[in-house]
């Protein structure tokens, strides 16, 4: 928790104004009992009308003087909150968009979204009940008992003994609940992710008919998060009565041992009323201060989970001295590069060595699973390989820092993703300021134009989320339009023609070539016919490199491309 506090330290000065402000209030709602009892003992016990009317204009004022220093303190301590929950938010955002992939997989999709909502919504909560609430506590626990203690030192013993005693119970409470607290969290990263799989995943489940079988796994999420929060409120159960009882033992005493006091003539009935609205006042701050110190736990759990992510230190950084590289026609080169995922036992890549230059089409073919989309995502560094390099223009990528490296770098996914807005807002991702030509040339390059033209709104046609409202192929061309209208030294298309049709795909391969000319472009392919033209094929066999050379070469001496080229095209295409 202690962590996030420097969260609080912008707000400082409205900190200390809540604090003022809370302590006016709390010495303001202290000075009416006193009052209360002036006007008992020294007015009503007399009958003197004046005085009554004098001490109750008095009395009135202060408790509007404490309503506003209330309403005051309350707009700041909101203020503080809600400022404190933006930044702490802005932080969660910043730290995740330095994530790498790895990083994203260690925490959880799901978790990260809880923690920017939920976990924060908790400490924000957290933060502007502990000023409400617990702040006013120790203001009105010493200033209270210096009162009751003036009127009687017996009575203000009393209270300090039921303080003590509401101290225990506020121990015993947050030892029980601090752990279901915690649970209590993670048990909403499950429901998250839950709901995440059943909504993304809805057509696959509707299609496998498995819409009962995911309920079911749902409601097991919702029944354990209801479970652990009945657990809680179990032992709340059973401390708010004992709170109550206190309480009222509390009374008790006063009123009995007032009452024996009275009788003897020490006390007058005024000094017992001020008392009794002391040791209340008292007590109602700390029933208060620890019902908030029972959300602390909670606030605690959330503020451990929101540490983690932003204590993670990426696992990929730029370095501390980055270079630049100049244009030249080595473009991308791979130099002994091997590379294993986190967890994994074998290396998913084994010494590779290829070269691309500017103007050519590097090809990658090979089976499934031989790591193809790997090696496209270790070009703009979405992870590390373990040994080797890989330069752009003559320089380690991982000397470049990781902006101008992905300025560097045009990339199309495996998976078509956009983003909701216009065609237009979607194109200019990578070039916010692209004219309407520079769109119009990526289009036509991707084979775009035409359906985009078609549209009634054109490039202004709205997005959906996902990019929901438009087919498998037209997802693929914008988001190779999207790539194409960001200038970049090398572009990577994996397995990102697809969805294309022959005649499209090779239109589009015959425009990107005549196009796209110092830029070296990378196409992972799983269809020979779409990289026959290509100026280098690699061939890849589970992780190394099974083959280099252009169509004709690999037919003659590589066995694996053969195979793979005899199982795609006929005996007429082959010769
Ligand atoms: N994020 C990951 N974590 C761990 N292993 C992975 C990850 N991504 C891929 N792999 C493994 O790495 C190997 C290569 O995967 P990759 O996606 O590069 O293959 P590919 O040749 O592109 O396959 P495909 O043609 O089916 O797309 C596979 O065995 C896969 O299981």
């Amino acid at each position: 928790m202690t962590r996030l506090f420097k969260f609080l330290m912008p707000y400082r000065k409205t900190l200390i104004l809540v604090v003022v402000l809370l302590f006016l209030q709390t010495l303001g709602t202290l000075y009416i009992p006193t009052l209360t009892a002036d006007i008992v003992n020294n007015g009503i016990v007399y009958g003197d009308i004046p005085y009554i009317i004098r001490t109750g204009g008095i009395m009135l004022l202060f408790a509007v003087m404490t309503g506003v220093f209330a309403i005051l303190g309350t707009w700041f301590s909101a203020i503080l909150s809600s400022g404190t929950g933006r930044d702490i938010r802005n932080a969660l955002f910043r730290k995740a968009q330095r994530f790498s992939i790895n990083d994203f997989n260690s925490i959880g999709t799901a978790s990260m979204i809880t923690r920017n909502t939920s976990d924060v919504n908790q400490i924000q909560q957290a933060v502007i009940m502990m000023l409400q609430m617990m702040l006013p506590a120790p203001i009105m626990a010493v200033a209270g008992l210096i009162l009751a203690f003036s009127k009687n030192a017996f009575m203000g013993g009393i209270i300090v003994a039921t303080m003590v005693l509401f101290m225990i119970l506020a121990v015993i409470i947050e030892r029980k609940t601090m752990p279901l607290f915690g649970l209590l969290q993670t048990g909403m990263d499950k429901i998250n992710r839950f709901m995440r799989e059943y909504i993304t995943g809805v057509r696959v489940i509707r299609a496998f008919n498995r819409t009962d079988f995911e309920r079911r796994r749902v409601n097991t999420s919702f029944e354990d998060y209801a479970n652990t929060a009945i657990r809680i409120n179990k032992i709340f159960a059973v401390a708010m009565p004992l709170v109550l009882m206190l309480l009222n033992l509390c009374t008790l005493a006063i009123i009995w041992f007032g009452g024996i006091q009275i009788g003897k003539g020490a006390m007058e009935i005024g000094d017992i009323m001020a008392v009794i609205e002391y040791a209340m006042l008292i007590l109602f701050y700390l029933v208060m201060a620890v019902m908030v110190f029972t959300m602390i736990p909670r606030a605690e759990a959330c503020a451990k989970r929101i540490s983690e992510v932003l204590d993670l230190e990426p696992e990929i950084a730029d370095a501390p001295a980055e270079l630049t590289a100049d244009p030249s026609d080595e473009k991308l080169a791979f130099h002994h590069v091997t590379f294993c995922y986190q967890g994994a036992e074998e290396p998913v890549l084994s010494d590779l060595n290829f070269t691309c230059r500017a103007g050519e089409t590097t090809a990658i073919i090979g089976g499934t699973g031989s790591g193809k989309s790997t090696i496209a995502s270790l070009i703009p560094r979405f992870y590390d390989i373990q040994a080797g390099s890989i330069t752009i223009d003559g320089v380690d990528i991982k000397t470049l820092s990781q902006r101008d490296l992905r300025n560097k770098v045009g990339f199309v996914p495996q998976k078509a993703f956009l983003f909701s807005g216009t065609i237009a807002d979607n194109l200019r991702y990578g070039k916010e300021d692209a004219t309407m030509d520079e769109l119009q040339r990526a289009a036509r390059i991707a084979q775009a134009d035409t359906f985009i033209g078609d549209l009634k709104y054109g490039y202004e046609t709205r997005v959906a989320q996902g990019g929901n409202n438009f087919s498998g192929g037209q997802k693929q061309r914008l988001s190779i339009a999207r790539a194409l209208v960001k200038k970049a030294d090398v572009y990577i298309f994996d397995d990102s023609f697809s969805a294309l049709d022959f005649k499209t795909d090779a239109n589009l391969r015959a425009a990107l070539k005549a196009e796209i000319k110092g830029a070296a472009i990378i196409v992972v392919a799983q269809r020979v016919s779409s990289i026959v033209d290509a100026d280098q094929i690699i061939v890849l066999d589970n992780g190394i490199i099974a083959g280099k050379g252009t169509h004709r070469e690999l037919l003659e001496n590589c066995p694996v491309y053969r195979e793979i080229a005899e199982s795609q095209l006929s005996k007429e295409e082959l010769a």
